[in-house]
């Protein structure tokens, strides 16, 4: 291997977020994100007339709103916190290889995209790709996205990288301890609820029959976390948040959960969202701030938002660990 040739690089993968909090850059990104057929599978004879003439003409403007609602100066947290986990991880991996090993972050839709940042992998010599979806509970509807983008990049190359994809990571140990530490420090700091509400993006119940292994994931996730943590079955709950469209999608619903754990008795809640690595819209507007104002109105009276793992040493840690584990014979 010449000097020059890198023994690999990652390429860190999210779904990405508008540039701007504008209804022009929200309809942008959410034209390219809903017309992945990975997101919505239906018949484009179908989908593309509702998605063109009903969905980008009213969701834009409401939910740039929501975007405006959670952004930070330096831009949309998800862009911020990708970045930040970007530079991090590969602080610690030049100290882990004792050589740079150059990580990009693409995004599968809006900038920085996946394309660029295989370009830039390639233009630093990349031979060898590790692509990092941070997702740890796998879902056709997020890394088969990735792996269906990074192939339509490819059919320009004349040659491919060698390339591995970390598929997903919802039982290692390292995820496991992460959260579990993230939920001991936040009752610590603030004391503990009576249930933890364990949060996972929803997905359509169909995608689930038809051998997408998301729901079984996210069950495993939760019965891990919950045992790492020493709760009892009373004690912690696993729902669904995000529903979109008129589908059936993944219950129980976390906006439904909210309001009716105050009736059971249930008045204090802590909430995680262990699906997203970086807090979001999905968090931050929908969790942190819309789920609150529903569990206090239904009678709740303490609310607690449990961050994402965003860039604690622990989650930083375990992307090296992964990393290592995907390089192996690569170094
Ligand atoms: C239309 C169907 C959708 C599926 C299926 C879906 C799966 C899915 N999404 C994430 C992670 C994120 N989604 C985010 C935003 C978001 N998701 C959908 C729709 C589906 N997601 C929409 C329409 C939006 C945009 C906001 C809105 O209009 O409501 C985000 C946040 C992006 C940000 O900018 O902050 C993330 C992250 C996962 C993990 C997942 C399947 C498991
Ligand atoms: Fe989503
Ligand atoms: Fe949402």
């Amino acid at each position: 291997m010449s000097k020059t040739t890198p023994a690999f690089g990652v390429l860190l993968v999210n779904l990405g977020t508008p540039d701007t909090p504008t209804t022009k850059d929200v309809r942008s990104f959410l034209k390219q994100f809903l017309s992945d057929p990975r997101v919505v599978d239906l018949n484009p004879l179908i989908w593309k007339p509702v998605l063109n003439g009903v969905i980008l003409n009213f969701r834009p403007s409401k939910v740039a709103k929501l975007y405006q609602s959670i952004w930070w100066d330096e831009g949309s947290p998800l862009m911020v916190v990708s970045l930040r986990q970007r530079e991090q991880l590969a602080g610690r991996l030049a100290q882990e290889f004792g050589q740079s090993i150059p990580v990009e972050l693409g995004m599968t839709y809006g900038n920085p995209s996946l394309a660029l940042g295989l370009d830039k992998l390639k233009s630093q010599g990349v031979e060898k790709i590790i692509v990092l979806p941070l997702y740890p509970q796998y879902s056709c509807s997020t890394v088969a996205a990735v792996s269906d983008a990074i192939a339509t990049e490819y059919k320009g190359w004349r040659e491919i990288p060698e390339t591995r994809l970390n598929k997903e990571y919802y039982q290692h140990p390292g995820y496991i301890s992460a959260l579990a530490s993230s939920v001991k420090a936040h009752w610590q700091q603030h004391g503990q609820a009576e249930k933890l509400l364990m949060s996972f993006h929803g997905i359509p119940v169909r995608y689930v029959t038809e051998g997408d292994p998301y729901q079984q994931h996210c069950e495993k996730t939760s019965e891990l976390l919950a045992k790492e943590l020493g709760l009892n079955d009373d004690q912690w709950q696993l729902c669904y948040q995000s529903i979109f469209g008129k589908e059936e999608w993944l219950t129980p619903q976390t906006d439904k959960t909210l309001t009716s754990l105050p009736a059971q008795g249930v008045k204090s809640v802590d909430i995680i969202s262990p699906a997203f690595a970086a807090d979001c819209l999905e968090t931050l507007e929908e969790l942190s701030i819309g789920g609150k104002e529903m569990f206090i109105e239904a009678g709740g009276e303490r609310y607690a938002f449990i961050p994402c793992l965003n860039t604690d040493p622990a989650h930083i840690a375990l992307l090296v660990e992964l990393v290592k584990e995907q390089s192996q014979g690569w170094y």
